[in-house]
């Protein structure tokens, strides 16, 4: 049997959900699932066997008070929940799973099943051990609520080892109660691959590749063009995804050493331990699993190159001591080994830290951040250079509709403006990643604030009004100042309806309405109605 999803939007009053039940009863419908949307609507999926028992359905629900409108959805909203999380888990690159309060696998992602060989289908459900192993870290963040941070672990499946670092934070309620586990899951071979495997991607990334239009940019690619050519230490500082690591890139190939490798190393991706084998490399024998004959650390594989030590503040104070002595040396000596080893490395380090209050409060040693920070070079956030947005977005969507193999889309000139008033606190890469979560959930070829409301955390009220109003559109209440005072309702009352009717003249429907105005749409409707707008 044919089935069918209705929602019915109304402004509620007492016993409307009773009539609307009764009409789906009397209309003899199938039902199969309902959804309230709190205060303002329900959705309801059923099967009909005739097209004239639906429309008749449609046309008693219509006639019913309050009912604003009955239009026909393509899914239930949980569902488009559920396949909005789905597209967000899958596109992440590395492995997420989700346990409940039990222990019991509720979500699980591609990446994840891939390094543990399973199907979602397969796991879901199932004991977290069944799938991490027995003892495994995220049980006990279930139980204690500690978070954990990169433990490795190996497990045998089928006759194979799979090696991995797991991650995870507890997931708690309202009343701060444990009501599940998130975990993030690397493939302990991957991290080694990505970074030796990255280099060549880089080397192809030129200072033509930062897209710009502000005077700062401009100003600190100038500054960023002269320093390639020395030898000098970098330091990049800005906050998370302002392009530090672009920059670095940038950098490397401008400069003599560009014939050498760019290796690039997030200090936080690795535990202190296998941060040390990896930057320093280690001999034969020096621990349990070390491989025969040794390894080279990446200081080795740049020697000739450059080493960019992304996140650098957030390394121990045990390496800080060893990275200080290779910056003086340049040497190096790697983990159970006595030789000193020396190496040519030009060092480009970054980070988001506030490197000098670190210092003042002993968790950054003084003398390392003066050898690193030789030649400063600092990235602002992206909320102090819009004037960058309209050309990266513009760069942005080309890239991810190329990488997702779609036709181009545009962003509207109202979302443009969205975009501009926000503070973007992910800077670029907050900007990518919402672009790309509106190209994969919306198959519209212009991107309206309609989908940005629908799919992103956006809604800056009072920038939105700001933009909608403008400065030279802004309206008067007159007051008048002798004589007899209006009732402060009235002033707020002609304020009210002069602010709607301006934000619908802009945005239609009483939702999007609603949305820029921080209100439900019930509000909107209610005031529409009251106001005679
Ligand atoms: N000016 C720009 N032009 C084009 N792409 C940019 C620009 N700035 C940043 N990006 C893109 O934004 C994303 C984040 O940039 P990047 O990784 O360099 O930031 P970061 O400051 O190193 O971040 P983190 O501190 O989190 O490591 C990347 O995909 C990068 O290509």
């Amino acid at each position: 049997m044919p089935e069918f999803i209705i929602q019915i939007d109304f402004t509620d009053r007492p016993g409307l959900g009773y009539e609307i039940f009764k009409i789906t009863e009397n209309n003899g419908i199938d039902k199969i699932a309902m959804e309230v949307l709190p205060k303002h609507g329900m959705v309801i999926q059923f099967q009909c066997a005739l097209d004239e028992q639906v429309q008749k359905l449609v046309a008693d629900l219509k006639a019913l008070n309050n009912i604003t409108a009955v239009t026909f959805r393509n899914q239930m909203p949980y569902q488009e929940k559920e396949h909005e999380l789905r597209t967000i888990l899958d596109s992440v690159s590395e492995g997420v799973l989700a346990i409940d309060k039990d222990g019991k696998i509720s979500h699980i992602n591609e990446v994840a099943c891939n390094i543990f060989n399973c199907l979602p289908e397969e796991v879901k459900g199932l004991g977290v051990e069944k799938v991490l192993g027995e003892n495994t870290p995220v049980l006990e963040t279930l139980r204690l609520g500690n978070p954990c941070r990169l433990k490795e672990r190996k497990i045998r499946k089928d006759g194979k080892t799979i090696q991995f670092l797991t991650s995870s934070v507890p997931v708690k309620n309202d009343q701060g109660r444990i009501i599940g586990v998130v975990s993030t899951i690397q493939d302990f071979y991957q991290v080694e691959k990505v970074i030796l495997q990255a280099d060549k991607r880089r080397q192809l990334i030129t200072f033509d590749d930062i897209v710009h239009q502000s005077r700062q940019m401009t100003q600190l690619i100038t500054a960023a063009r002269t320093v390639a050519k020395s030898a000098s230490t970098v330091l990049l500082r800005g906050e998370s995804g302002t392009g530090k690591e672009l920059f670095a890139t940038a950098i490397h190939t401008n400069s003599l050493r560009c014939r050498n490798q760019f290796i690039a190393i997030n200090c936080t991706a690795l535990t202190d331990t296998l941060l040390e084998s990896e930057l320093f490399g280690y001999e034969e024998g020096a621990f349990t699993g070390a491989a025969k004959g040794g390894k080279q650390g990446l200081f080795e594989q740049a020697n000739g190159g450059t080493l960019f030590l992304d996140e650098v503040g957030d390394i121990s104070p045990r390496l800080q001591v060893q990275l200080l002595r290779v910056l003086q040396e340049g040497t190096i000596r790697r983990v159970g080994g006595s030789k000193e080893i020396a190496v040519d490395v030009r060092i480009i380090a970054a980070t988001h830290r506030n490197l000098e209050e670190m210092i003042s409060s002993g968790q950054f040693r003084e003398d390392l951040y003066y050898r690193l920070n030789v030649i400063p070079l600092r990235i602002l956030p992206l909320r102090e250079r819009k004037e960058d947005i309209p050309l990266l977005a513009q760069h942005l969507i080309r890239k991810i509709c190329k990488k997702l193999n779609k036709p181009e889309v545009y962003l509207s000139k109202e979302s443009l403006e969205l975009f501009m008033v926000q503070d973007w606190p992910g800077n670029v890469r907050q900007l990518e990643n919402t672009l790309e979560r509106l190209i994969n959930l919306t198959d519209a070829a212009e991107i309206q604030p309609e989908h940005i409301f629908a799919w992103t955390d956006i809604t800056n009220v009072n920038n939105s009004i700001k933009t909608t109003l403008g400065k030279q559109q802004a309206f008067q209440v007159e007051i008048p100042l002798e004589g007899e005072w209006p009732q402060l309702k009235d002033i707020v009352a002609s304020v009210e309806k002069e602010v709607i009717s301006q934000v619908l003249k802009k945005y239609p429907s009483s939702r999007q309405a609603g949305q820029v105005l921080g209100v439900s749409n019930t509000t909107i409707l209610n005031k529409i109605h009251a106001y005679k707008i």
